[in-house]
């Protein structure tokens, strides 16, 4: 998309855009932080989105249903909390490319990546291994590490770290490929990432799922920073299972609810084991307290406890948006705001090599977000952004994430931050 564009580095150029942005209206749902007391320029949805301005009305109207019907709300009512799950479906499964009974909304990420391991990591004294990306986010390691002690197993064994190569920063898709297929008959599980939260790099999900099945093994994907960011085929790829969380890309709520999906082929395996609770029992006998467990069909099965009906509602709110906005028509935006961001960055560094973008330059292989690897000027070249009024984030050691998102963010803000990037470059590198 982007490099259909001829960017330039004006302020007229950025305010033409914004003016042909079929999205440049949805900017005024969210309301923005305010930074030494002015609105803030806000590249921070990877870590924490924005908070719409339908939310407090949407988690209004739950505190009044509580307020005015107490228990009866569970069955009365046009939202009964009973069924409450079933509103988030069709946007889950839209934003996610799947079928609505292939997802639902529960838990928190950490919490759905132990319960799903419980069902598609069952090691043997032959197919044991894990595969997945170093340097994952610190929760899926501890997961991982955590899950394979369970069972009695060596992390050390059992978890095989794809790195990227000598002097690279991201994996090569053909390297992932080959370390599938090298430990084969050994490998029980892919676990990983689908987009990388340090480097930002978007993985090629479907030829992973493709060569981990040939070798009989398990797929599931931790879509923290995938899912509400890149255009997602869950159900056509044959993902086995993936969870994410809601309070990025999807303007949820800090720590709010996550989400699950678990491919049909598995929606009626009462064999696979599970944790259960009643929440994913039968919903028609639910009410008969009998022992039992008749797991629901689909992901619905994999439930355990009654709906936080407040949180859902946080999430609705922002999954009206999207829906609103369409997955495609965002991700075409996205496209170009992160290409013009690219743009101004290489403009800015010429050839001084401060700045080295880490995220790859193809657009399939990356969402909104921009990795700066900064080398001269440590950490004052970010400092510089917030004093400005630029909300990014720092990553230890030296790495810079910026994530322009297309539901609320302008070219006019990339272009500004570009100004602030030329201004701290000039001061500290
Ligand atoms: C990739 C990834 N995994 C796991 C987590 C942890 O999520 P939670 O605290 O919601 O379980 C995050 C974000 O914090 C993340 O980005
Ligand atoms: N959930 C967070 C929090 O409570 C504090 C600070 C950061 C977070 C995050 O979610 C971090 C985010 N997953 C990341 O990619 O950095």
């Amino acid at each position: 998309m982007s490099n259909q564009v001829n960017f330039e580095f004006s302020i007229d150029f950025a305010e033409k855009m914004d003016a042909e942005d079929p999205l440049r209206d949805f900017r005024s749902k969210f309301i923005f932080p305010k930074v030494n007391g002015n609105e803030a320029i806000y590249f921070c949805g990877n870590s924490l989105g924005i908070q719409p301005k339908a939310t407090q009305a949407y988690i209004q109207k739950e505190l009044d249903n509580w307020a005015n019907m107490a228990v009866d709300g569970h069955f009365h009512g046009e939202d009964a909390w009973y069924h409450i799950r079933k509103k988030s479906k069709p946007a889950l499964a839209e934003i996610v490319g799947a079928h609505e009974h292939e997802v639902v909304a529960m838990n928190n990420l950490t919490s759905n990546l132990h319960f799903l391991m419980v069902s598609f990591y069952q090691p043997t004294a032959e197919r044991y291994k894990i595969i997945t990306e170093a340097g994952a986010f610190p929760s899926d390691m501890y997961m991982l590490e955590t899950q394979v002690k369970f069972h009695g197993l060596d992390p050390d064994e059992v978890i095989v770290e794809i790195a990227p190569r000598a002097g690279e920063h991201t994996l090569r898709t053909e390297d992932i490929l080959q370390t599938i297929q090298e430990h084969g008959d050994q490998l029980a599980l892919v676990m990983m990432a689908g987009l990388q939260y340090y480097t930002g790099q978007l993985f090629d999900m479907k030829a992973i799922v493709e060569a981990a099945h040939k070798v009989g093994a398990y797929v599931g994907f931790d879509l923290a920073h995938a899912a509400g960011n890149a255009q997602l085929g869950l159900h056509d790829w044959q993902v086995d299972f993936a969870t994410w969380c809601s309070y990025k890309y999807m303007n949820s709520g800090p720590g709010n609810v996550s989400g699950i999906f678990v491919h049909e082929k598995h929606a009626e395996k009462p064999e696979l084991p599970r944790f259960a609770g009643w929440w994913g029992h039968d919903e028609g006998q639910r009410f008969k307290m009998e022992k039992g467990f008749v797991p629901m069909f689909g992901a619905d099965g994999w439930q355990l406890a009654n709906s936080n009906v407040l949180a859902l509602a946080a999430h609705q709110a922002s999954l009206e948006i999207f829906m609103e906005a369409g997955i495609k028509n965002l991700r075409k935006k996205s496209e170009t705001l992160t290409g013009y961001l690219e743009f101004l960055i290489h403009k800015i560094n010429g050839d001084s090599g401060v700045i080295e973008i880490i995220t790859p330059k193809n657009e399939n292989e990356r969402g909104c977000q921009l990795s700066l690897l900064v080398h001269k000027g440590g950490k004052a070249v970010f400092d510089e952004f917030y004093q400005n009024g630029i909300v990014g984030d720092w990553r230890n050691p030296n790495v810079i994430r910026i994530a322009p998102t297309p539901l609320y963010n302008s070219f006019m803000d990339v272009f500004r931050f570009a100004q602030v990037l030329e201004q701290s470059l000039r001061k500290f590198a």
